[in-house]
């Protein structure tokens, strides 16, 4: 059976407008998406299917793939938990500028954006996204849902908890742990392990 090229989006705003020119490049056709309502702007010209929990989602979508286009963790989470439960056919969403290791493990639904850099030995989860210029160092484990955002640097063997959101221009010092559910903010700098849940920022990191 020949694998398919054209993809159903889930999740149709700004993160999707990323992923969107990422799939094009790569030669994937996207032939549109589900979302809660229609999008008002629409700049990519896309079909809309419904609401994916009102519709038929799988006789819809058949052997085509599919891919969670929503910055939410907790709705990419929700979201792959459908696919996973419909069989729906999922992948890893490259962008072709990216420069990603031949050693590195890439779980299904995650999402490698322009000029991200992913080193050696690396596992990456699913339904996970690696913004735009991050940088994952060699070794470093990168849970399930979590979001790199922007130019975010993870120095080497640096362990991600699941559904982390680490901030736009944030740095994790090597050989650091930080447990689930946590929020780096943008431009902080991580020098010691955080193993309590919370929302931390700064260069000398205190918890909001
Ligand atoms: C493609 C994309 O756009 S992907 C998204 C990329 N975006 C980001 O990376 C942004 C990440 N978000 C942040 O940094 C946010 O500021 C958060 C989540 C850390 C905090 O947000 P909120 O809870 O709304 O905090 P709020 O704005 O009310 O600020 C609370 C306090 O924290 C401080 N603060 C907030 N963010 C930061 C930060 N990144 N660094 C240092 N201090 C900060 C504020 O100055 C304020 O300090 P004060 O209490 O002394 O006045």
């Amino acid at each position: 059976m020949s694998v398919s090229n054209s993809v159903f989006l889930f999740g149709y705003s700004g993160h999707a407008y990323v992923i969107i020119e990422s799939l094009l490049d790569a030669g994937y056709q996207v032939k549109g998406y589900f979302d809660f309502k229609a999008a008002e702007n629409n700049p990519y010209g896309l079909d809309y299917f419904g609401y994916e929990k009102e519709v038929d989602v799988k006789s819809i979508v058949g052997n085509n793939l599919v891919f969670p286009s929503i910055g939410d963790n907790s709705i990419r989470k929700n979201l792959i938990g459908l696919f996973e439960k419909l069989h729906l056919n999922q992948f890893v969403a490259v962008d072709s500028s990216a420069n990603v290791s031949r050693t590195a493990l890439i779980n299904p639904s995650t999402y490698i954006g322009k000029n991200v850099i992913v080193n050696g030995q690396t596992k990456i989860g699913k339904g996970v996204i690696l913004n735009s210029g991050c940088i994952i160092e060699h070794e470093c484990q990168v849970s399930n849902f979590v979001h790199v955002a922007p130019g975010a640097v993870l120095c080497g063997n640096v362990s991600v908890g699941e559904e982390c959101f680490v901030g736009a221009n944030s740095v994790v010092k090597q050989n650091l742990m930080i447990s689930s559910e946590n929020v780096i903010g943008a431009g902080s700098v991580v020098i010691s392990h955080i193993l309590e849940k919370g929302v931390w920022v700064g260069s000398k990191l205190r918890k909001l």
